[in-house]
């Protein structure tokens, strides 16, 4: 078994962080790689795996701890899964809420029925910068796109993402639930099964 007392988190995203930290509980501190370097890597990978592994592998080797990363997006049916890795720079690096009136305009003609979709999220966590085992995990989370924004709470697309179990949008929901059950815990909860801490 692995254990970590300190992991430094690969994302400049203070959303991830909160809720990752939420989720890991209070025996492993997540530390931002913010606090190391404003640099953000770029995110060549074609894949949320590649760019999960990219970001944790440049952490690990900036900060010189153990490093985890989350790569995660929106996977719109209608638009072939689309933006997917592209979530974050749909609109062109301006930001949520350019992003999120990005997509409200590219499917304003597409009825309730057809606007399925899902967030991914893929966590990868390196031991060090060269690890040749990284420790993958992924999590999806199925759910519809919204006609207009509503509520307050999350970040990213959460306004627009209705959830089915629920009855309203991942931003309606409050924190601790959609801590129990977003793509992101999904993944958090297969990693701490295997850092033996579930
Ligand atoms: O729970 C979520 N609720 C709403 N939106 C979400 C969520 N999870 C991911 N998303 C969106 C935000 C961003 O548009 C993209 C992630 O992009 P992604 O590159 O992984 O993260 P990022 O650039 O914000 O931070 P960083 O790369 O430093 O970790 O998907
Ligand atoms: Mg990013």
């Amino acid at each position: 078994m692995m254990t970590f007392q300190q992991i430094v988190l690969a994302s400049h995203n203070a959303g991830k962080l909160k809720e990752l930290q939420a989720m890991l509980g209070d025996t492993v501190q997540l530390r931002s790689i913010g606090e190391f370097s404003s640099v953000e890597p770029e995110e060549t990978g074609l894949s949320f795996v590649e760019n999960a592994i990219l970001k944790a592998r440049n952490a690990a080797r900036i900060s010189g701890m153990p490093a985890l990363a989350d790569d995660s997006g929106l996977a719109v049916d209608f638009l072939g899964g689309a933006p997917g890795i592209y979530s974050a720079r749909y609109a062109d690096g301006k930001g949520d809420a350019a992003n999120n009136a990005k997509l409200l305009d590219v499917l304003k003609d597409v009825p309730q029925e057809q606007r399925g979709a899902q967030f991914v999220c893929v966590l990868a966590l390196v031991r060090h910068a060269d690890d040749p085992l990284p420790i993958l995990c992924e999590g999806l989370w199925h759910g519809r796109i919204l006609s207009e924004a509503s509520g307050e709470h999350g970040f990213g697309y959460d306004p627009l993402f209705w959830v089915p179990e629920r009855n309203c949008s991942s931003a309606e929901l409050s924190p601790a639930d959609k801590n129990q059950i977003s793509h992101r815990a999904r993944a958090m909860s297969l990693l701490r099964q295997r850092l033996g801490l579930a």
